[in-house]
């Protein structure tokens, strides 16, 4: 049996054939997992549970349905997705985890982050996640009128095409730059926890990166986002793969 991990699926309305991969995904090979884990930005934006999407009924149903067919399903905050709270998760059916969060993962312990922790060289975003990860913060901001807060999304997804069109080599790629992990982070990271193998998204660079902490050998593996096609980390007791999921 395997279990599957995703991440960075930055589902948004804009982009329906990618939430219909996510439809299928779910419905298909999903249903044999031992279990799905989602490390993050599952959605492009998130201002509450109250959100009206069409896009987050469908996954809180498609979702809900397959934790009742048997395969449960775990969610790791995402920064895009970090206001995604107790209400939404139950009523998809899913298990909310810490970042980090440490699962057995056929009887080896695994670390599980969304990645954006490691990304310690960006000091501004990391003042600004402290900030709005402060339960005070997010009361405040949640206490606001729904319509704000969809203004206020609304306002940060222009500014990022605004940042993304004044891009010097005119990139209009689907994101900004996101700052890499910083190296010192991840050793730390893997030395703190004792633990060889690390899981996360975040960085938009799926890869399995082979590295040594404290004469341990480790492994980290990035998951890929899903802007283009899906992505999906698939791990059994024979090992892990790392696979595209193509576009219908
Ligand atoms: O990771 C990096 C950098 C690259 C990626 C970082 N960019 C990134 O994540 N952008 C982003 C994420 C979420 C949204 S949003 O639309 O879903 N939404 C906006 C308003 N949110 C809010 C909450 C609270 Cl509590 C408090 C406030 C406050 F105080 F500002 F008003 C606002 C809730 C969430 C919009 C843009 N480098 O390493
Ligand atoms: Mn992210």
């Amino acid at each position: 049996m395997t279990t599957l991990f995703i991440s960075d699926l930055h589902l948004d309305p804009e982009r329906p054939d990618i939430t219909a991969v996510f439809v299928a995904f779910l419905r298909g090979e999903a249903r044999d997992a031992d279990a799905l884990y989602i490390l993050g930005d599952l959605f492009e934006a998130w201002v509450g549970d109250d959100d009206p999407s069409d896009v987050g009924a469908t996954v809180a149903s498609e979702v809900r349905t397959l934790v009742d067919s048997g395969v449960p399903v775990f969610f790791i905050r995402g920064n895009r997705d970090f206001l995604l709270g107790d209400a939404y998760a139950r009523r998809a059916g899913m298990v909310v985890l810490p970042d980090p969060a440490v699962i057995m993962l056929y009887g080896r312990p695994v670390l599980l982050m969304h990645g954006d922790l490691l990304c310690t060289d960006d000091t501004a975003y990391q003042q600004f996640r402290a900030q709005v990860r402060d339960p005070h913060w997010q009361a405040r901001f949640l206490a606001q009128p729904l319509q704000a807060r969809l203004a206020f999304a609304q306002q940060a997804r222009e500014a990022s095409m605004r940042r993304q069109s004044e891009m010097k080599d005119g990139d209009r790629g689907r994101f900004e730059t996101i700052t890499d992990v910083s190296p010192v982070a991840v050793r730390e990271t893997l030395h703190r926890f004792g633990i060889d193998t690390l899981i996360h998204g975040h960085t938009h660079r799926p890869a399995v990166h082979e590295l040594d902490v404290d004469g341990h050998a480790c492994r980290r593996i990035v998951l890929g986002d899903w802007y283009e096609q899906g992505s999906v980390l698939r791990v059994d007791r024979d090992g892990a793969r790392l696979e595209g999921l193509p576009l219908p």
